[in-house]
Parts: structure tokens; C-alpha cells; sequence
């Protein structure tokens, strides 16, 4: 069970025991105007902002498999939170469900207070998503793909136009915005399905393993573009393997094994202390020594 505490700017003044060491994503000095989030559709119930994405009880099982066992996570509206969890701990399950993509055999998912698989339109309005393994209509060039991604969302064409050509030029696609996406390469593909899931400027981005496959300097532009997004308002939601990325980046983490919440908070409350690597063996475990690959040695 994990409840996070508000966000830092949405914490009473005096109360400064939970804010965190780690600075908030610096805002770069010319934030890409595309990238403002649209305000959410959903209000506040009069008792504050609900959290971006709420999960309770969450559970999902293939065949014997549990691949989530319950899962109760808030994540603040306006932080930029991490889900960190070693292979197989349910993370991708775990977002599928919270982004409509797979139903849960159990639990609620409300974004921004809209309770999700009650009215999936309404809130998948509000969101972006990367999906694992997406699969992409790949016959179309990478403009084509953004273009169709915005007038899916109803956005009228001059507006998509200009924001094609902002997402390709942020994302380093500019000089293949005419190749057809199947001769894109991974991490190609990778940027123009990021660049498809923001295009209509949602409220909360849900990003699984968005640097997985990625070039250093388009993983910079790609954070820098994420930490402008969250310094005007929006929420995003990474998964990520790369602990040392999760710290610099995020301001929360949820750490996720067996399919339960192990740990959750910002990311200070979670590392206490340590770096996030170094609790995230402790608290995970499973490192093994490599005796029993000793016929792998050559001499
Ligand atoms: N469609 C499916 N059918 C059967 N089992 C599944 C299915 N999807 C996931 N699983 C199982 O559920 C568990 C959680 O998988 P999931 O993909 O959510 O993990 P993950 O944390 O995203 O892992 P990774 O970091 O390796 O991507 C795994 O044991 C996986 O084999």
C-alpha cells in the first residue's frame, strides 16, 4: 500500500518534513510551446486536487501467473514519477490497466478523480500513452503518424501541422519526417510514437521504458522536453530500469516487485539516503554470484 504525500507545491507552508533534496526538472529557458498540458477535464471534489492518476487494489492474473497483486498507488498531479521494479515485477501490467489498455480483473483507476474504466473516452482524453511494444501503423511516414495521432484526438489540421513539425524538430525526426516509420530504427520508432502520444498536449503522460533504445542526446532532449511538460503543470509517469535516470529525473518513484508496491514516495522518502540503486537491491534482493556459470570462464 502506498499514499504519497502531496506534491511539494501543493504542501501547507509550514509543513517542509517531507520535501524532498532532489531539485524539481529546471524548466529550460524556452520551453517548446507545444508541449503545454491542457488543463484536466475532471475538477476537484472541493477537497483539493485529486492526485493525476489514483490505482486502488489493483490486480491482474494470467493463467496461475498474478502479475499484480493488489496495487494501490497516487500519483500527485504534477510530478514526475518513476516506476522502477526488476523484470517480470508487473510494471507494464500495472500502467496497462491504469491507461485502459487492459482491464483489471480487480481494482479502480481514477484519472484526475474520472474513474477510468467507468468512462474510458473521458479519461483517456486526459491522457498520453507509450505503451510497451506499441505497435505502430508503420506504413506511414513519421509525419503521417503524428498528423493521424492528433486528428484521432479531433484536433483541427493547422494545429496538428504546426505541432508535427515542433515534435519532429524537438525529437531530432526532422530530416525523416518523410520515411516510412518501418524504416525507422528502434529508437526512431521509439521517438515518434512519444512525439504521437503528445501531440494533443494531455494532461497526464504515461511513458513505459520511454528511453529504452535511445541515443544519449536524443534521451537529453527527450528529458528536457518531459521536465518543461511537468514545470507547466503536467504529470508524467515513467518506467524505467535506469535508477541512476529515475533519480536525477523524478520527483517521485514507486518501487514494484511481485507484483506488489514495495516502496513509494518522493524520491528522497524512498532512497533514505542511499542512491536509488543501492535501495533498490535492498529492497528487492535477487542478486546472485556467478559460480554456477563457471564452464563460462575460457581458461
Ligand atoms: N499477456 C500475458 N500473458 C501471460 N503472462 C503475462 C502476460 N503479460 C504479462 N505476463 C506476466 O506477468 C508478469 C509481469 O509482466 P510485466 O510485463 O507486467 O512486467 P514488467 O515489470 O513490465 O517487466 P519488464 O521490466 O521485464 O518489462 C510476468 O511474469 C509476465 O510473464
Amino acid at each position: 500500500m502506498a499514499h504519497d504525500p502531496a506534491p511539494r507545491d501543493q504542501l501547507p507552508p509550514t509543513d517542509t518534513s517531507s520535501t524532498p533534496d532532489v531539485a524539481a526538472p529546471a524548466a529550460p529557458a524556452a520551453p517548446a510551446p507545444v508541449l503545454a498540458p491542457a488543463a484536466p477535464t475532471v475538477s476537484s471534489h472541493g477537497t483539493g486536487t485529486p492526485p493525476a492518476l489514483s490505482v486502488r487494489g489493483l490486480w491482474k492474473r494470467f493463467g496461475e501467473k498474478i502479475a499484480v497483486a493488489g496495487i494501490d498507488l497516487d500519483v500527485p498531479a504534477g510530478s514526475f514519477y518513476g516506476l522502477v521494479g526488476p523484470n517480470g515485477a508487473g510494471k507494464t501490467t500495472a500502467l496497462s490497466m491504469s491507461t485502459g489498455l487492459l482491464r483489471p480483473d480487480f481494482g479502480t483507476v481514477h484519472v484526475h478523480g474520472q474513474d477510468l474504466w467507468a468512462d474510458p473516452v473521458a479519461g483517456k482524453r486526459m491522457l498520453g500513452i507509450l505503451p510497451d511494444g506499441v505497435r505502430l501503423f508503420d506504413r506511414l511516414t513519421g509525419a503521417q503518424l503524428i498528423t493521424y495521432a492528433g486528428l484521432l484526438r479531433g484536433m483541427d489540421r493547422a494545429t496538428v501541422a504546426e505541432r508535427t513539425t515542433d515534435l519532429l524538430e524537438a525529437l531530432g525526426l526532422a530530416a525523416d519526417a518523410d520515411t516510412f516509420v518501418v524504416d525507422y530504427s528502434a529508437g526512431m520508432t521509439k521517438k515518434i510514437a512519444l512525439a504521437s502520444a503528445l501531440i494533443h498536449a494531455p494532461s497526464l503522460l504515461v511513458l513505459d521504458e520511454p528511453f529504452e533504445a535511445v541515443d544519449p542526446v536524443s534521451a537529453a532532449n527527450i528529458r528536457e522536453i518531459l521536465s518543461s511538460y511537468v514545470a507547466s503543470g503536467g504529470t508524467v509517469i515513467v518506467s524505467s530500469h535506469v535508477m541512476d535516470l529515475v533519480q536525477r529525473m523524478c520527483d517521485h518513484v514507486a518501487v514494484i516487485a511481485g507484483g506488489h508496491v514495495l516502496a513509494a514516495g518522493t524520491v528522497d522518502e524512498v532512497r533514505a539516503g542511499q542512491s536509488l540503486e543501492d535501495r533498490f537491491v535492498d529492497l528487492v534482493g535477487g542478486r546472485h554470484t556467478t559460480e554456477g556459470l563457471s564452464w563460462l570462464r575460457t581458461s
